[in-house]
């Protein structure tokens, strides 16, 4: 029996919904009131899903029923706003600052490898913005959590920034490997331990920390956050803590709806992993548009499947893409669990691999032996149905259907043939760098395949008008990319990375000094531009913007007296 049989719980719900709260449902009631009484403009729907209550639900519910409507139904601006200022504590109020235990100005050994004095000047305010990031949830959050949507959680948190005031996965890697390069290793462990409380609570570590983020987690690292901390700190008790969490998550993304097998040609089956939300309903965080977006879809059974497919697409983290739609220029044909992905059987790869390390480094030889094997058959799986070599890159595998009954069989024609990022985070998994033709040839069609921009990598080619494609290029996927690059074992490979992180590393400084904040995402194109397009207005902060520059100025450092203007 294999790892993953032996862990996997066999559910029988093919199609589960993981119900929510009564106080979400009730946000969502006032979110959509508050878009027909406020309007469009500069209306965020997350807002009033961010709220708290001053009073119980039914007495606020009660006050809400009573407001009075006109004939039409419509309430008066000034009546809700005046309900919401008497009933409700801001967005935001859930959380409180709180200063990071081992923050210093300058710690010891920062960053030595930066040597131009302006750099490091940046480099210092970047690393203070960790104070202005940081956050523990309120003691009322403790005390009533029936009248906050925020989770409550035994560590402080460092926020991505702006709208989105909670702790999020996979943003925490980067946040995290800032942290490192920050000598914040006490901060970095108390992020992990929140997740672990999120697989402790619910199996699986949440898309983030609200009620309504319960029914989707996000890309897996939580492993690789283990990985780097223990490579820092040799923290043993942080690792023992940490392996029966992982193998809870483990299984989570070996369950039966995330779990699809492919025979290949050799009629060898391969399992391998996709994104499938557990909710079937409109976003709570996005109801209002989620609702608009849908519209055209009369069939209830077919709506409730385009909204498993939006919520999917929120736990892959690209919310959204062109790379989870059928027909780019409509949204309606999202797909996301129709979809193979390179990215999350890598982070899966990368599960198996940092769960062998750390369940050795224990003294737990069979476990690790298992996880090994276990990586194995994934490096087969990547190898036989995403790998292109005339492309010379992993491409998304499409399934037949969502269904995903039995397994499928493997045909050419079904590896999605465009563009992304994407295909070349298996190059960040070091199973790949014996093979040094390999390294080559992907760096080579890396280089050939247009995502290389004057300022960073593109998401993909295409300008779909979402966020999550060109012209906007992500700190999370440089990253991986350039760290790939780095560590392949090829010198023109690691200075490709350089100069991609060099880039990257400019048009995040000309962006803070012309606007005094760090990005979510950038527009690759235009030097000290931040990105835009997708569903939500930009947001700054950035949790892990702020990370990545960190990480690449600690792995290449800055020389004296290289100009760093664009
Ligand atoms: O509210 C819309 C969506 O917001 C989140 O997604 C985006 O921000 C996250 C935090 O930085 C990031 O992890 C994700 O990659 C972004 O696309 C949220 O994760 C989504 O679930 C949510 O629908």
């Amino acid at each position: 029996m294999s790892v993953s049989e032996s862990l996997s719980p066999r559910s029988s719900d093919i199609e589960p919904v993981i119900p929510t709260t009564p106080l979400v449902s009730f946000f969502e009631r006032l979110q959509e009131t508050a878009l027909n009484t406020f309007g469009e403009t500069n209306f965020d729907p997350k807002l009033y899903v961010d709220l708290s209550l001053k009073f119980d639900l039914p007495t606020t519910e009660d006050a809400f029923v009573k407001l009075p409507k006109s004939a039409n139904g419509s309430l008066s601006a000034e009546d809700l706003k005046g309900f919401i200022e008497k009933y409700f504590e801001s967005a935001g109020n859930d959380m409180v600052y709180c200063e990071p235990v081992d923050f210093v100005p300058e710690p010891e050994g920062f960053l030595p490898k930066v040597k131009n004095p302006e750099v490091r000047a940046w480099a210092l305010e970047v690393h203070a913005l960790w104070k202005s990031l940081s956050r523990k949830v309120s003691d009322q959050v403790q005390k009533r959590p029936e009248l906050h949507s925020m989770l409550p959680l035994p560590e402080p948190v460092m926020i991505p920034g702006s709208r989105f005031r909670e702790i999020y996965y996979w943003d925490s890697y980067w946040v995290i490997r800032g942290l490192l390069a920050s000598k914040m290793y006490e901060t970095a462990k108390g992020i992990v331990t929140n997740l672990i409380y999120f697989i402790e609570e619910y199996g699986y570590v949440l898309n983030g920390g609200r009620a309504y983020y319960t029914n989707r987690s996000q890309p897996p690292l939580l492993s690789a956050m283990i990985y780097e901390i223990y490579n820092k700190t040799d923290d043993m008790q942080l690792v023992k803590k940490s392996l029966p969490a992982l193998l809870k998550e483990y299984c989570f993304w070996n369950s039966d709806i995330h779990k699809v097998i492919i025979q290949d040609s050799q009629s060898c089956n391969h399992t391998l992993n996709r994104y499938y939300a557990m909710w079937n309903k409109p976003r709570p965080e996005a109801t209002t548009k989620d609702k608009k977006f849908a519209s055209k879809i009369s069939n209830v059974s077919e709506k409730q499947q385009f909204y498993r497919e939006l919520a999917s697409a929120a736990e892959s983290g690209w919310d959204f893409s062109s790379r989870w739609m059928r027909n780019p220029s409509d949204f309606s044909t999202l797909a996301t669990t129709t979809i193979l992905p390179v990215d999350l059987n890598t982070f899966i790869l990368k599960m198996e691999l940092d769960i062998a390390f750390l369940a050795k480094v224990t003294g737990d030889n069979s476990t690790a032996m298992s996880f090994i094997e276990a990586s194995q058959s994934r490096l087969n799986a990547i190898k036989s149905v995403f790998w292109n070599e005339e492309a010379g890159q992993w491409l998304d595998y499409w399934l037949n259907d969502s269904t995903c009954k039995g397994c499928q069989t493997w045909e050419a024609c079904n590896q999605k043939q465009s563009v992304f990022a994407s295909n070349f985070i298996p190059l960040w998994v070091e199973s790949f760098y014996s093979d040094t033709s390999l390294v080559e040839k992907v760096m080579k069609s890396f280089q050939g395949s247009g995502l290389l921009c004057a300022y960073g990598i593109a998401t993909s080619l295409m300008n779909s008008g979402e966020q999550w494609d060109f012209p906007n290029g992500w700190a999370p996927l440089q990253h991986m990319i350039v760290e790939g690059l780095a560590r392949s074992g090829s010198k023109e490979a690691r200075s490709v990375a350089e100069d991609i992180a060099m880039r990257w590393i400019r048009t995040n400084y000309v962006a803070y000094k012309k606007t005094g904040k760090m990005h979510e995402k950038y527009n690759v194109e235009k030097c000290g531009e931040f990105g835009g397009g997708g569903k939500y207005a930009p947001q700054t902060g950035f949790g892990w913007s702020n990370g990545v520059v960190l990480a690449f100025l600690e792995e290449f450092g800055w020389p004296q007296d290289q100009m760093i203007d664009c």
